[in-house]
């Protein structure tokens, strides 16, 4: 597996590649990416290219839910809101949230340790290398052949909840807050997800609690991706499309950067625009699976700048491994068959951090007409 890092030159961040000893060295190491020479590893297929991004038209925008109206708005302010919600979960799959509740300077914070994580020498971040077949540490992670492409994205990732999934000698020393920052935002991140889920529920017409209660100690990772400016963003891909394996996905956009979410709505990429101080919610598979298939996940992908450089600060939600999840019985009907089987939610998280990040195809594990994936 082949990890790209950074380094600071002009105050961004440039691409810079590891050597890991499977990889052929002529072809990855690369002290800094100059302008306008992008290595071949980075380079997409024609049909992978940025270029068909739509701007989005209000009202055709991602829904933005504000979140003090579900928990202390009017009757009729909680009522649009919910009604907000359900378009956005039926519709969208994604959706932003404002008024969130979450201490502005704890979004401050989170950003500013993951900037300053990622502007240290590469050696120390070397220190907390992501190793082959993992997703936690530094490097890139779903990198699995040398023929695979390259994100332009340099991540950092952590297991968080329940404590066995913590790695403690990835928790970087530097910068001195990070870990601190990191139980702080998580603990607020994780509250708002239990919430999120309540009313979700609802929309569902299920207990408030159901999901609470499904997903047993739900498990939690949080991932900060730095994505360097890039001579010719036209050529890479920041992420490769993907859709989350979690229940719901929590993403914080950091400030001043390029805008560089998409989203695959009616089959066309539409840029997400950042809205200060929002949360950008996403549903997962695993959602998409308990729903049967009424909530979808949504395939995303993330693009690069030419002068802009950009942070994403990314946290998975998602039940305990020892859950054994399906379609919900109340939302299976002969107008909604039975689209996915039950499965343990180890075997596809495990399935999903070993699979290369391709659409919504980690998906096909759980659906009922197809063959488990050897
Ligand atoms: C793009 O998705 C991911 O990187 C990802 C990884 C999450 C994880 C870690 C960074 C540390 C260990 C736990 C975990 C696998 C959650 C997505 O998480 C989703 C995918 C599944 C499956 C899931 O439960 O959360
Ligand atoms: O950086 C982004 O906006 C997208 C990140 C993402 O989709 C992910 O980390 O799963
Ligand atoms: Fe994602």
């Amino acid at each position: 597996m082949t990890r790209v890092h950074a380094q600071k030159t002009t105050g961004h961040l440039t691409m810079q590649t590891a050597l890991s000893p499977s990889i052929n060295a002529e072809s990855c190491k690369l002290e800094a990416i100059r302008p306008a020479t992008i290595p071949e590893r980075f380079v997409r297929d024609m049909t992978e290219r940025p270029t068909l991004a739509t701007a989005l038209q209000p009202p055709d925008t991602v829904p933005i839910i504000d979140f003090s109206r579900l928990v202390k708005g009017n009757k009729d302010e909680y009522k649009s809101e919910m009604l907000q919600l359900t378009r956005a979960c039926e519709e969208w799959g994604f959706f932003q949230v404002i008024n969130h509740g979450i201490d502005l300077s704890l979004l401050e914070s989170i950003e500013k340790v993951a900037r300053d994580f990622f502007v240290l020498p590469l050696e120390e971040k070397q220190k907390y290398p992501m190793l082959p077949g993992t997703v936690q540490g530094y490097g890139q992670a779903f990198v699995f052949s040398e023929d695979q492409k390259l994100d332009w994205c340099n991540m950092f990732a952590l297991g968080l909840e329940p404590h066995f999934i913590r790695v403690p000698k990835l928790w970087p020393a530097k910068p001195l807050k990070f870990s601190e920052t990191v139980e702080v935002y998580s603990g607020e991140v994780r509250k708002l997800c239990q919430h999120l889920l309540e009313y979700i529920a609802m929309t569902l017409n299920l207990r408030t609690d159901f999901f609470e209660e499904m997903f047993g100690v739900a498990v939690q990772a949080i991932r900060m991706n730095y994505y360097p400016p890039c001579a010719r963003p036209d050529l890479v891909l920041g992420l490769s499309p993907h859709s989350d394996g979690s229940a719901l996905t929590v993403l914080q956009q950091g400030k001043g950067g390029s805008v560089g979410l998409q989203i695959l709505k009616d089959n066309k990429w539409m840029p997400i625009q950042p809205v200060p101080n929002a949360f950008v919610i996403n549903i997962g598979d695993t959602l998409e699976v308990l729903t049967n298939g009424k909530y979808k996940s949504v395939e995303h992908r993330a693009v690069t700048h030419k002068e802009k450089d950009r942070l994403s600060i990314v946290t998975f939600y998602a039940p305990s491994y020892e859950m054994e999840l399906g379609p919900i019985p109340e939302l299976v009907d002969e107008n909604n068959p039975c689209k996915y089987r039950t499965y343990n939610h180890g075997e596809y998280s495990k399935h999903y951090v070993t699979s290369k990040l391709q659409g919504k195809k980690t998906l096909e594990f759980a659906k009922v007409e197809s063959k488990k994936p050897t």
